[in-house]
Order: C-alpha cells, then sequence, then structure tokens
C-alpha cells in the first residue's frame, strides 16, 4: 500500500509541546507526540528557556512519528501554533541572551500602565492595536526589559514570539503571522502591519521584528538541513508561518472567515480564554482585540488561572481534581498567579464563606466556580464584540466549544455548563491547537484554505451536552464578592 501523505501541527504551549501528526487527505489524527515545558519564576516572574521548547520541540516530532509509526518521508508540512505574547530575545546567531518573559509573567503591569498612559489612555490603544496594554503584552515586557536589564536589551539583535521564534529554527526565515503579532501592542490590526509611532514609544526597533506573512495558506519556506536533522525529517518538508495558539484552535474547529463565524469557545488550559472569530475588527477595552490567523479577527478575554490553579489547589487539599462539589456559600477566587481578565496583576487568591461544616470537595469545587466564573464573565463582552445581542434567547442559547486540557475533565465540563446555562460542545479530537496547526501545515503544503480543510476533516466536531438549569445564585454570590473585593485585590 502506498504511504499517505501526512502532516505535523505543533501545539508548543506554557506547559508542553503537542505534536500531532495527522493523514494530510482526510485530517485523521494518527498520533500525538508531547514534550514537557520547564516553567520557572516566582513572585510574579513566569520564565521559560527557548531552547528548551526547541529540543521539546524535536522530541515530540520523534514521539509523534514514533506512535504513528509513518515513515519521515511521507511528512509533507510542518506548522508551529505557540502560547502567545512571550518575549524572546536572540543575540545575531539566533541564540537566547536570557529566558523567554512568558505572557504570564506579571512583573510588567507597571511598563503596561505607563505605556497606557503615555499614548493617551486606553481608548488611544484601542483604535490603534484593538488592546488595552497589560503585564501580558510583549510590548510591555521589552518596556520591563529595557528598564530591568538594559544591557540585554542593547544587545538584542532580533526579537521573537514563542511560535516565530520556532518556525525560523524550522525554516530559516525571519517571520510571523498576523494573529500573533496582534498580541504584541505594537501591530496595527486596522491597517494589518507594525505601527512604527508605537515602536518608537516602546523605544524598540522595527529592524529587530521579523515581517509579517500573508493570511490562510503561507508557506515561509522549507525545513533546513539543520532542522531536517534535528527532527528526523525530510529537507524538502513545506513550513507554514504558523500562529498564536488560541488563533490555532479557531482553525482547528473550523471558525473563522471561510468557515463558521460568531460562535463562542472557551478554551481551559493554563490560560482560561473566551474567544470568536468574527468579521468586525473589535475594540472593547475588557477583551484583547486579536486578528486571527485568517484574515478576520479574534476577540478574546484571558484569565490567568485555570487548570494549573485549580490543580494546586486540589493538590493543597490532598484532593483528586475531580473530588470536587459544589461550593455550598463558599466563593473562592483562584488569582494565585494575580489577574488579566479582570485586570488585576498583583491580586492573590481570596476565600470567604468558610463555615465548621466546609468540607474539602466544596472548597475545590469553589475553586472551578471561581476560576469558570472568572473565564465565563468576558462571555457577553466577547459575543458583543461580534455585533451580537447577548440577551437574544438566539444568541443566548448558542452553544459553548470546549477544548483545552480541561475539557477532559468531568468536574470542568459540568462546572462550565452549571454557570452558564448554555449547551456545550467537547470536540471528540482533544488537542485542537495542535490539529489546526495540522490544517496551516497542510495549506501550506497544497494552498488550500486552512479553515475549510479543518470543516473538511471535521476536527471540531463532537459532542453536545444539553444545557442544565443555570445556577445564577452562584453566579451572583462570586460576582458580588469580586466586586466587593475589588480594592483589596487591586493592591
Ligand atoms: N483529564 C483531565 N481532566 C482535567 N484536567 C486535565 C485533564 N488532562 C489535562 N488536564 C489539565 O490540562 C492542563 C493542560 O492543558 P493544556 O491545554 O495542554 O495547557 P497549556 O496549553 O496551558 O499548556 C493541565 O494543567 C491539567 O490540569
Ligand atoms: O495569553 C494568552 C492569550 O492572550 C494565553 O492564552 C497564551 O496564549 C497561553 O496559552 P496556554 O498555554 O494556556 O494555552
Amino acid at each position: 500500500m502506498t504511504q499517505r501523505p501526512v502532516v505535523i501541527g505543533v501545539d508548543s504551549s506554557t506547559q508542553s509541546t503537542k505534536a500531532a501528526v495527522v493523514d494530510a487527505e482526510d485530517g485523521t489524527l494518527l498520533a500525538v507526540g508531547r514534550a514537557p515545558h520547564t516553567v520557572t519564576g516566582e513572585a510574579g516572574a513566569r520564565e521559560s528557556d527557548p531552547e528548551e521548547w526547541w529540543s521539546a520541540l524535536a522530541r515530540a516530532v520523534a514521539d509523534g512519528l514514533r506512535q504513528a509509526a509513518v515513515p519521515p518521508a511521507a511528512v509533507t508540512g510542518i506548522a508551529v501554533a505557540g502560547q502567545q505574547h512571550g518575549l524572546v530575545t536572540l543575540d545575531p546567531a539566533g541564540r537566547p541572551l536570557r529566558p523567554a518573559l512568558l505572557w504570564n509573567d506579571t512583573r510588567s503591569a507597571p511598563q503596561a500602565a505607563a505605556l497606557t498612559q503615555a499614548l493617551g489612555g486606553p481608548q488611544a490603544w484601542l483604535a490603534r492595536t484593538g488592546s488595552v496594554p497589560v503585564a501580558s503584552m510583549t510590548a510591555a515586557k521589552w518596556r520591563w526589559l529595557t528598564e530591568h536589564e538594559p544591557a540585554v536589551a542593547e544587545r538584542t539583535a532580533a526579537v521573537r514570539l514563542p511560535h516565530d521564534f520556532l518556525t525560523e529554527r524550522l525554516a530559516d526565515a525571519a517571520v510571523t503571522d498576523p494573529g500573533d503579532a496582534s498580541g504584541t501592542c505594537w501591530y496595527d490590526t486596522g491597517r494589518a502591519a507594525y505601527d512604527p509611532e508605537l515602536l518608537a514609544l516602546i523605544g524598540l526597533d522595527p529592524a529587530l521584528l521579523p515581517a509579517v506573512a500573508p493570511t490562510g495558506a503561507t508557506r515561509v519556506g522549507t525545513l533546513t538541513r539543520a532542522a531536517a536533522e534535528a527532527l528526523g525529517l525530510p529537507a524538502g518538508v513545506a513550513v507554514a508561518a504558523g500562529t498564536g495558539d488560541n488563533m490555532a484552535a479557531a482553525v482547528g474547529l473550523g471558525l473563522g472567515t471561510g468557515g463558521l463565524l460568531d460562535h463562542p469557545v472557551v478554551s481551559l488550559g493554563t490560560s482560561g480564554t473566551v474567544f470568536a472569530a468574527t468579521r468586525a475588527r473589535p475594540a472593547s477595552p475588557g477583551l484583547s482585540g486579536f486578528a486571527a490567523a485568517d484574515g478576520g479577527y479574534l476577540p478574546l478575554g484571558c484569565t490567568l488561572n485555570c487548570t494549573l490553579a485549580v490543580d494546586r489547589i486540589a493538590g493543597l487539599l490532598g484532593l483528586d481534581r475531580e473530588d470536587a462539589a459544589p461550593g455550598d456559600g463558599l466563593v473562592l477566587l483562584p488569582y494565585l498567579d494575580g489577574e488579566r481578565t479582570p485586570d488585576l496583576p498583583h491580586a492573590t487568591g481570596l476565600l470567604t464563606g468558610l463555615r465548621h461544616a466546609t468540607t474539602p470537595h466544596a472548597l475545590l469545587g469553589a475553586a472551578y466556580e471561581g476560576a469558570v466564573f472568572t473565564v465565563l464573565r468576558a462571555l457577553d463582552e466577547v459575543l458583543t464584540a461580534c455585533g451580537l445581542d447577548p440577551a437574544d434567547p438566539s444568541v443566548r442559547d448558542r452553544p459553548l466549544r470546549l477544548v483545552g486540557g480541561g475539557a477532559r475533565g468531568r468536574a470542568w465540563t459540568e462546572t462550565v455548563r452549571r454557570l452558564s446555562g448554555r449547551p456545550v460542545v467537547v470536540p471528540t479530537a482533544t488537542e485542537l491547537v495542535a490539529l489546526g496547526a495540522a490544517a496551516l501545515a497542510a495549506a501550506a503544503a497544497t494552498g488550500a484554505d486552512p479553515v475549510a480543510l479543518a470543516r473538511e476533516w471535521g476536527t471540531g466536531e463532537g459532542e453536545t451536552l444539553p444545557p442544565v438549569p443555570r445556577d445564577t445564585a452562584t453566579w451572583e454570590r462570586i460576582d458580588g464578592v469580586l466586586d466587593r473585593a475589588h480594592p483589596l485585590l487591586a493592591g
């Protein structure tokens, strides 16, 4: 039997690299290779070594190919989707000068606030970039570096995001894409180009930045000899421009201008995100107004405390993550890493409502509720950014697509159902980011439209869980506590 072509979609996210090995003709997921990442730092700091991402990518690809038992010669394309916003600083030889400052590193909060003021306030930023600087945005991280480690900033020969650092290692092409570029706060989402005035304000030389590839089926080159050797693949494999992880999840779900628009997605990983693919350019103060990978837009709310925070609380309680009961009058805001949505970078976790009768299981359930509430709180703003009325019954009944590692857990899916009151679609395939990257890889190899391809493959299809009555009492209890505790959490 002749070997069918396969493509590799890479998800280089906060905690690990996942490499999906996919049949390029019908989208069958043949295997997922994995390799973990190390994240270091305390008191707001979060850093990872980009060299570890590169070695993890090689290990995950090798693991995936071994599991799928396909010969390397069958691989025709590869694409990387990466955790967004991280600041990678390189020397002239392309070696990292220091560990990357990650999206959930909140030390850059003062720099974000100063940048917001320097341009004349939030509205001025929304008009230019679609987003207001918060600690996560790469612009704030570059300012932090120039203030705290000026010698490193001075020696920096290239600035990259996580996914374009890896793409450059694959194809020796200094290139990013509009989706990931829109998470920097130096990219104008209206003009689809870097904003020279903003770069001057931020103090970043545009010559340090990669080119921005056009949207869609962008092939930026082929694997270099060195990359081919490191990955055990043939050198002619097409390399796609890739994108940010949330943008790739949208592609994998078949959402975009060539697919389904204005349908909400919730992703439960290290970050909790809520987003939708839409045609209208978003500019809402509480959201990030990202570009999508396909020429449309991706308004998105992102929390810093999702699966990792709740797992930590389960660990403190000595419970398995599924040993949760409803919060029973408790409110637990698990803001262990500060918070981004709402913008409370100095916040810590908060617990109220303890009684003699409180059980550890209810405490864990309250942590799920706090994390899910915080993500879902941004849902109406996402729908409004899509031009929809969240109160309209047809909009209110739109199912939530649930992805990310947490979507595999019953406590997560049940808490999302209970606090949203919506039907929930859990795609059968896990690893939607890697599958979206695989569609980008296949598109780079063949010129097809990646979103249309993912729809053809059916990677976003899955079981629909019917709605359950919305637990408005719990919602309002948490909302009231967050409101009253705001001054305390703002630090
Ligand atoms: N079966 C499961 N049930 C609940 N949570 C899970 C399960 N498997 C993985 N997770 C959670 O998924 C998280 C990793 O999800 P992922 O989306 O890969 O994260 P990231 O993209 O941030 O690296 C882990 O923190 C873990 O808590
Ligand atoms: O900062 C954002 C989105 O703006 C995060 O969603 C990162 O992109 C990291 O994602 P995960 O590693 O949690 O998937």
